[in-house]
This record gives structure tokens, C-alpha cells and sequence, in this order.
């Protein structure tokens, strides 16, 4: 597995916070790498940027190429129950457990103080990463999110093939929505950014709504910044990657 990580100069001197950045569909790690202009708040601010890639690769896994929404580069952020992807594709252990582990043995990082965020199925994952683990991170957002991967087409065929049919698999398990539900740990509060022009937010795959309204029933705490105008692209992302990072900087240099 690939990984990318912003050394900021500050960590020469002394241990840094992390922040976890976890890409959408199609991205290898480079795309976050080239395109957020991420580094200039990450040394501002002084804080690790760690973005792992968004699926294994190479394994040659029957279809793992056939779609670009599913199998390599789209990994979903899940643990497979499925067969042929349960071996490999652990990206939700990969992500919480194997990578934390990775990055606290061999960099110059503070043990435990980390957050997370992400993109569009990045954006997802970052939400279902701070939900099922309570108190790992000290805070979380997400660019364009998907919400409610059980109630999109995204989202369902995803979990259709990785975890199996909705009837006999529990698909709640993996949905920000479902999950905010039945969080109980910490206080967390969602930190969400939407462009209003993103076509896959009039083509319902995102459904910010429904986590809006979950999220009003449980009480959980959560901002949705509306931006006018913008897009699902890195040029939106880039646009207000430096707020996302001051937010968990807020949190990590407590
Ligand atoms: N090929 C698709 C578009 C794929 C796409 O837009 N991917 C986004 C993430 S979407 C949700 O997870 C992305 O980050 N792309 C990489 C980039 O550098 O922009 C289509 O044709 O619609």
C-alpha cells in the first residue's frame, strides 16, 4: 500500500500532530499530493499530513478494473465480508489500525493525537472512521461527503458487492447516517463542506440532508457549509483546504 506524507519543518524539532486525508473514487494518493495545495497549511499550521491511496492495487482480482466506482481506486473505506474482496479489501482496518501504527513508529508524531478527513467517498469514510472508533480522532470533516451510502447508487453498489445483498448484511454498520445515530462517545462535532454546483449532489449520490436530520434526532453537533458556485473538483477542495486544516488544528494543539 502507498501512502503520501507532509513533513512540515517544525517536526525536526519536536513531535506533530496528524491529520488523515482519504481521497474519492478514481484517486491514487497523488491526486491530494497535486492538487489540494494541502502543504502550505500543514506547515503553517504544524500539524502531518498523512492521505494513504483508496484501494490495494495489483492484485488482479477478477473485475477489480472493469469499473471505475468499484474495486481498485474505490475501495469505499469498508472491511469485505464478500468474496473475492474480503482478503484485501480491509480499508477501514487499513486506515484506523494498520496505517496509525505504521505512521507512529517510524515518524516523529505525537501517539494518539490525529484527526480525519476526506473527500466525496473520502468524505465518507473520515465520517464512518471517527463514528465506529469513539475518541480516536479529535475531530473529523469531509469535503462533499457521501452521506447515506445505503440510500445512493454509489453507495449500494458498493456495499452490494464488498459486504452483500442489504437483506442479510448490516449495511448501517458502514453509513455515516445510521451511525451518527447510535454514536455514543466523546462529543464530536461533523465539520461538512458541500459546493452547491456539485452534480453529484443534484444527482442525490451525497445526500447531506439525511445526515443533517440524523444528526438533528441524536443530537450530535454538525456544521454544513454551503459554498456557492463550487463544484466536486480539487479546485473546490483546494479553495478550503486551509479552513479544514485551522478546524482540526483547533483541536490537535490543545
Ligand atoms: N470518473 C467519474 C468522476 C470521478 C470523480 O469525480 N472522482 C472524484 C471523487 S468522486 C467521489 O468519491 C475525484 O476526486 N477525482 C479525482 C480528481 O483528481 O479530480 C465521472 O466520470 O463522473
Amino acid at each position: 500500500m502507498k501512502f503520501g506524507i507532509y513533513l512540515p519543518s517544525q517536526i525536526e524539532d519536536k513531535k506533530l500532530p496528524v491529520i488523515y486525508w482519504l481521497s474519492g473514487l478514481t484517486c491514487s494518493e497523488a491526486n491530494f499530493i497535486e492538487k489540494s495545495g494541502a502543504q502550505r497549511y500543514a506547515q503553517e499550521y504544524g500539524v502531518v499530513i498523512v492521505n494513504p491511496d483508496t484501494s490495494p492495487r495489483g492484485l488482479n482480482i477478477s473485475g477489480d478494473k472493469d469499473n471505475w466506482d468499484f474495486g481498485e481506486g474505490a475501495g469505499f473505506y469498508v472491511d469485505a465480508t464478500e468474496e473475492p474482496w474480503k482478503k484485501n479489501y480491509n480499508m477501514f482496518s487499513y486506515v484506523t489500525k494498520e496505517l496509525i501504527e505504521i505512521i507512529s513508529t517510524n515518524f516523529n508524531v505525537i501517539e494518539g493525537t490525529q484527526s480525519i478527513m476526506g473527500h466525496s467517498m473520502g468524505g465518507h469514510g473520515a465520517l464512518i472512521c471517527a463514528l465506529k472508533n469513539p475518541g480516536l480522532y479529535q475531530s473529523v470533516s469531509a469535503f462533499a461527503p457521501i452521506c447515506n451510502p445505503s440510500k445512493c447508487a454509489w453507495g449500494r453498489k458498493a456495499f452490494e458487492g464488498y459486504l452483500g445483498p442489504q437483506e442479510t448484511s448490516n449495511w448501517s454498520d458502514w453509513d455515516a447516517t445510521e451511525l451518527v445515530k447510535v454514536y455514543n462517545g466523546p462529543p464530536l462535532c461533523l465539520f461538512i463542506d458541500q459546493g452547491a454546483a456539485d452534480k453529484f449532489l443534484q444527482e442525490e449520490q451525497l445526500l447531506p440532508n439525511n445526515l443533517v436530520e440524523a444528526c438533528k434526532i441524536a443530537k450530535v453537533p454538525i456544521i454544513l457549509n454551503k459554498r456557492e458556485g463550487y463544484d466536486h473538483s480539487y479546485f473546490y477542495i483546494s479553495s478550503f483546504i486551509g479552513e479544514h486544516i485551522k478546524h482540526h488544528s483547533g483541536y490537535l494543539q490543545k
